[in-house]
C-alpha cells in the first residue's frame, strides 16, 4: 500500500480520495450509488460540495433549481464565465465516476490554476449540475436545461411525478429550491462549458488510448408506454378470454427490440423500467407500464424508429384486447461540438505526449445542451471494460489524471 502511494503523483491520489469521498453520499451496501435528484443523499452530496467549494476559496451558491456553483472571480470586468463540470445525481445503482468525475475533475483543476497562476482574468465556475440522468422524474438534463433556458419551472407541469407518485414540485421545495430564495438559474453570462466524463464504452480502452475528444453526441427519444388490461383471477379466467397487459407488453417489447436488428449495430434501443400492476402471482395483471430509449446519430432515423414502435404498438394492442398510451418525454437532437475547442484539446494533448481520438458519444450529456448554445467541449477518459450504470464502473486514477491535465490546460488556455 505505502509503496503503491510512493509511486502516484499528488493529483492521483487526489482524484482518487476525492471521488471515493464523494461516492459515499448515496453509497448502498453493494457498492453501489444512488443519488436521484432532490433525494436526502443528493443534497448531502451537493452541501459537502459546496462546503468543499468554500474551502478552495471559490464563492459557492445554489440556483433555484439545485444546481450549484463555485465560482473564482476573473479580473477583468465584463468578460463572460467559463464553466466547467458535470452532474451530480446518478442512476439507481449506478458507480462513483459518472458525472462526479466531471465535477471533482473542475474542482481540482481550479485549486491547481489558482494555486499555480493566480487569479484568472476571465472567471471560471465549477458547477455541480443537479440532474442530467432522468432516473427519478420523467425527464432530463433539468440542471443544464434551466441554465441555457429549456426549462422553466415555473411553468412545469404538476402531473411530474416519481414512482412513488411525489410532485416534482414538492421534491423540489422539500430543500427550498423552485421557491425564489435563490439566484434564477437562466443565465446568459457563460462563454464556454466544459466538460470531462468517463467514455462509458469500450473504444480508448480497446484503442489503448487516454483522451476522447467528442465530435458529436447522438440524438436520443425517450417514451413511457402504459398498456391498460383488465385484472382478474388467475384460477379461473380461460387463457382465450383474458386482457393480459404484461403479455402483450412482452410482445410488443419482443418484436421492438426484434425490429431495431434492422438498422444493425448504429440503433440502440433499451427498455429498462417496467412496473406491473397489481404485481402479485395469482392476478392476471391490469396495467403496465415501461420505458423505450432509442439512440442513434441522425434525427431522421430516430423519426422513423418513432413512427415504427407507434405502428406496432397500435397493432398489438388490437390483437391482445388492451388499450395503449404512448408518451414521448425527451427528444434530444444529435449535436456537435465546438470544433476549435477539439482543435484547442488536440494540440494540448500532443504537447504533452497524451494519446487520443476524435469520437461520436453514443451516451447523452449535459454537453449536449449547452452545444447549441455556447462553445461546449466534451472529454473522455477511458472506461474499464467499457462498463458504466453499474457499481463496476472504472478508470485508474492515472488515466483520470491525463483527462484532468488536458483541463487544467485548456482552462488556463481559455481563462488566463
Ligand atoms: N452519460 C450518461 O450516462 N448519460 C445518460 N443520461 C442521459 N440523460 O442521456 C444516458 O442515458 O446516456
Ligand atoms: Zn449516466
Ligand atoms: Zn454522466
Amino acid at each position: 500500500m505505502v509503496a503503491e502511494m510512493k509511486g502516484k503523483s499528488k493529483l492521483c491520489l487526489q482524484v482518487e480520495k476525492d471521488l471515493q469521498w464523494l461516492s459515499q453520499f448515496g453509497a448502498d451496501t453493494r457498492k453501489g450509488v444512488t443519488r436521484l435528484l432532490y433525494s436526502t443523499e443528493w443534497y448531502a452530496a451537493q452541501e459537502a460540495l459546496k462546503e468543499k467549494m468554500t474551502e478552495n476559496q471559490l464563492t459557492a451558491y445554489y440556483d433555484d433549481v439545485g444546481n450549484l456553483y463555485g465560482r473564482l472571480e476573473g479580473i477583468e470586468q465584463n468578460q463572460k464565465t467559463i464553466l466547467v463540470g458535470s452532474h451530480v445525481d446518478t442512476v439507481v445503482y449506478g458507480g462513483k465516476y459518472d458525472g462526479a468525475f466531471g465535477i471533482i475533475a473542475g474542482l481540482i483543476a481550479v485549486e491547481h490554476l489558482r494555486k499555480t497562476y493566480g487569479m484568472p482574468k476571465r472567471s471560471i465556475e465549477v458547477v455541480s449540475l443537479c440532474e442530467e440522468e432522468g432516473s427519478r422524474f420523467p425527464l432530463t438534463y433539468w440542471g443544464s436545461g434551466h441554465i441555457v433556458g429549456l426549462y422553466s419551472y415555473e411553468n412545469m407541469s404538476q402531473e411530474i411525478k416519481d414512482r412513488e407518485n411525489i410532485t416534482l414540485k414538492k421534491a423540489m421545495e422539500q430543500y427550498q429550491f423552485g421557491k425564489g430564495h435563490y439566484k434564477k438559474p437562466f443565465r446568459q453570462d457563460i462563454s464556454h462549458f466544459i466538460e470531462l466524463h468517463i467514455e462509458q464504452g469500450e473504444q480508448l480502452e480497446k484503442k489503448q488510448l487516454d483522451i476522447g475528444i467528442v465530435s458529436s453526441i447522438a440524438g436520443q427519444k425517450r417514451f413511457t408506454v402504459t398498456v391498460q388490461g383488465e385484472s382478474n383471477h388467475a384460477g379461473t379466467t380461460p387463457m382465450t378470454h383474458r386482457k393480459d397487459a404484461l403479455a402483450a407488453s412482452c410482445r410488443f417489447i419482443t418484436s421492438l427490440l426484434d425490429m431495431s436488428k434492422k438498422y444493425e449495430e448504429k440503433l440502440y434501443m433499451t427498455v429498462g423500467k417496467l412496473d406491473v400492476s397489481p404485481n402479485v402471482p395469482n392476478v392476471i395483471p391490469g396495467k403496465v407500464s415501461f420505458s423505450i430509449d432509442i439512440r442513434h446519430g441522425e434525427d431522421g432515423v430516430l423519426d422513423k424508429v418513432e413512427h415504427e414502435i407507434k405502428v406496432m404498438l397500435r397493432e398489438i394492442a388490437i390483437n391482445a384486447g388492451v388499450t395503449t398510451e404512448i408518451n414521448r418525454w425527451m427528444n434530444e437532437k444529435p449535436v456537435q461540438m465546438d470544433k476549435n475547442l477539439s482543435e484547442i484539446s488536440k494540440n494540448i494533448s500532443e504537447e504533452k505526449n497524451i494519446s487520443y481520438m476524435s469520437m461520436v458519444s453514443g451516451a447523452g450529456h449535459d454537453s449536449q445542451v449547452f452545444g447549441p448554445k455556447l462553445p461546449t467541449c466534451l472529454l473522455f477518459v477511458p472506461s474499464k471494460n467499457g462498463i458504466s450504470h453499474s457499481p463496476k464502473e472504472y478508470t485508474s486514477a492515472e488515466q483520470l489524471e491525463k483527462g484532468i491535465q488536458v483541463l487544467i490546460e485548456l482552462l488556463y488556455k481559455l481563462a488566463y
